[in-house]
């Protein structure tokens, strides 16, 4: 599970009111970056830089700075305090605040600036040249503003610096609740977080400013999180595992669903086979390939266990659906940006069938109007349709979208994709290198497996055939829609740089087989019990 930094205040406030003392959480959690810290040295001596900030992420980087220094290493502390508080470190240890308490065990000497503080001087510069791990303990789950002025142009001089670079709980500059940065950010080598990791650590830019990730477990638990928080979790899969098809032995192919792909026009066919083949090869147990007459023999060339039947209007489209064991359908790729389009997506809706609308069924919707139209056929519809647009395709169907939390602005990738699921009570599949899954009851999951060579033409047709596939077999939309961009990830992963949509549709079927609880189940063997 993943928890954006407000719940995770929250998780550290419910801590204390069930009788955790909140100073030993913070100890642990120094004594989790000391590790960390120590670990980046790579068994050579070094110095270590601290820079805290005015908070607990500060206090953090102080009760490490103990440890660090206790263990024979050599420690530098800087600490940053709003200009108020400046001095405030000393006094009666059970009235300080913790990140206070932290620096008072402290025996180093600190080096004090007020954030107030124009410009990084040249004591701050030697001390950041002369470091080999810096830890940045400047700002966690409380930054609140864009970092500016003296951090600002701190955090700037630490991203030029030789040093290692460890950041405790986020990078300082990524905001744990928007997920995005405004303004500078530290880039890490290393993010130590606390209990469970954050969305931000996954969704970019935070992916890639934390560098390596390591989680540390504080002392908090489960009984510590809210029950009706809505579930956010990193795409794994531990998490669809349990929901892969699961085949009887007397099963038939129609137990294993039947999915009708719409065709593209005699000049773009191929992104509808790539949806059907791969739909065919992950399992689902017939396929049909709807095409128009002009389009038959090109299609039909590349065919085998596909079926195709001809289709070049809406009445015979409609005629298709009628079939019930079609139970799953795809509309879009390659289909062409035009009314029929349109016609044929708002039919599929309208048919009680599992619906994956990608591609030009998503980008087909160019006024207002339309657009309402397609809402009300989702929101109607007996089955949740599966929608998986890139930002393009996103960004036209659901532009003006507001998820009605002014609070957290910007909005991120993941808020989007929860508000437009939400809007349309649709698993919005929202691609991209981040790709997130959003479901209408406000699941969600954040997919981290997929390389950038899965940037290919072609790979969303296999992304939709894969998860119609999995659909078609009776998965939920939200996990069939999971667990097909994880094997679709996995997939390209295992092939390599480069690769192109065809050889993705021939190894994900590979990948499904690895997963499958069918294939450790031993089918066709007869036990014999001998007495
Ligand atoms: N949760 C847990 O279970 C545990 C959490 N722990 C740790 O606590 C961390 C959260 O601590 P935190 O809440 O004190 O917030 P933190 O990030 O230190 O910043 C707050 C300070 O920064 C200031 N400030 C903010 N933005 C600013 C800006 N742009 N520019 C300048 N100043 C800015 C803000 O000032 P204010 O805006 O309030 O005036 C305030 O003074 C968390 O990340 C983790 O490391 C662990 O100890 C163990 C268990
Ligand atoms: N940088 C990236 N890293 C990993 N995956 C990516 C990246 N960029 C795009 N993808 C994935 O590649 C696929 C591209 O699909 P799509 O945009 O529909 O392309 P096409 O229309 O050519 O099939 C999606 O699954 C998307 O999540
Ligand atoms: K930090």
């Amino acid at each position: 599970m993943l928890l954006s930094a407000a719940q995770m205040q929250r998780v550290d406030a419910t801590a204390v009111e069930q009788g955790i003392n909140s100073f030993e959480l913070m100890c642990s959690a120094g004594q989790a970056v000391a590790d960390t810290a120590v670990e980046l040295l790579q068994n050579r001596s070094g110095t270590f830089l601290v820079l805290a900030g005015p908070g607990n992420n500060g206090g953090d980087g102080a009760i490490a700075a103990q440890e660090l220094a206790g263990r024979g290493y050599q420690v530098v502390v800087v600490r940053f305090l709003v200009e108020a508080e400046a001095g405030m470190a000393s006094g009666n240890e059970a009235e300080l605040r913790d990140a206070d308490r932290a620096f008072a065990q402290w025996r180093g000497v600190t080096f004090a600036y007020t954030l107030q503080q124009e410009q990084v001087d040249q004591q701050l510069r030697e001390m950041i040249d002369q470091s080999d791990v810096i830890i940045d303990a400047l700002f966690g789950a409380g930054l609140k503003r864009p970092l500016q002025g003296l951090v600002a142009q701190l955090v700037e001089q630490v991203n030029m610096a030789c040093a290692k670079v460890l950041a405790v709980d986020v990078p300082s500059g990524l905001n744990g609740n928007t997920h995005g940065v405004d303004g500078v950010c530290i880039k890490a080598d290393t993010t130590v977080t606390f209990f469970l990791h954050k969305p931000a650590h996954f969704l970019y830019p935070g992916r890639e400013l934390c560098g390596r990730k390591t989680l540390a477990q504080i002392g908090l638990s489960k009984a510590q999180l809210n029950p009706d928080w809505p579930l956010c979790v990193l795409n794994e899969p531990d998490f669809f595992l349990p929901a892969l098809p699961v085949l009887g032995q007397e099963g038939h192919k129609f137990d294993r669903g039947h999915v009708l792909v719409r065709s593209g026009p005699l000049q773009s066919t191929g992104a509808s086979r790539l949806s059907a083949q791969t739909a065919l090869e992950c399992g689902a147990g017939l396929v049909t390939l709807a095409s128009s007459n002009e389009a038959l023999s090109v299609n039909a060339a590349h065919l085998t266990a596909v079926m195709l039947k001809p289709c070049d209007n809406i009445s015979q489209w409609q005629l298709i659906l009628q079939d019930q064991r079609i139970n799953t359908v795809i509309v879009g790729p390659g289909n062409g940006v035009d009314a029929a389009t349109r016609g044929c997506s708002l039919a599929a809706l309208q048919a009680d069938k599992h619906c994956v609308l990608d591609a030009d069924a998503l980008s087909c919707w160019t006024n207002t109007s339309d657009r309402e139209q397609l809402f009300e056929a989702l929101l109607a519809a007996r089955y949740t349709a599966i929608l998986t647009p890139h930002t393009g395709e996103f960004e036209r169907l659901f532009g003006e979208l507001s998820d009605g939390n002014d609070q957290v602005q910007p909005r991120s990738r993941l808020h989007l994709a929860c508000a437009a699921a939400r809007l349309v009570k649709a698993v919005v599949v929202f691609k991209g290198a981040d790709t997130v899954i959003a479901a209408p009851d406000g699941r969600s999951a954040i997919n981290a497996n997929a390389p950038p060579w899965l940037a290919t033409a072609g790979a969303g047709d296999v992304l939709a055939g894969v998860i119609a596939s999995l659909s078609a077999q009776g998965m939920s939309a939200f996990e069939a829609a999971c667990a097909g961009v994880w094997m679709h990830g996995q997939a390209a992963m295992e092939l390599g740089y480069p690769m192109s949509a065809e050889h993705l549709a021939t190894r994900l079927p590979q990948v499904v087989h690895a997963l499958s609880p069918v294939n450790k189940k031993g089918f066709g063997e007869t036990e014999l019990v001998k007495r």
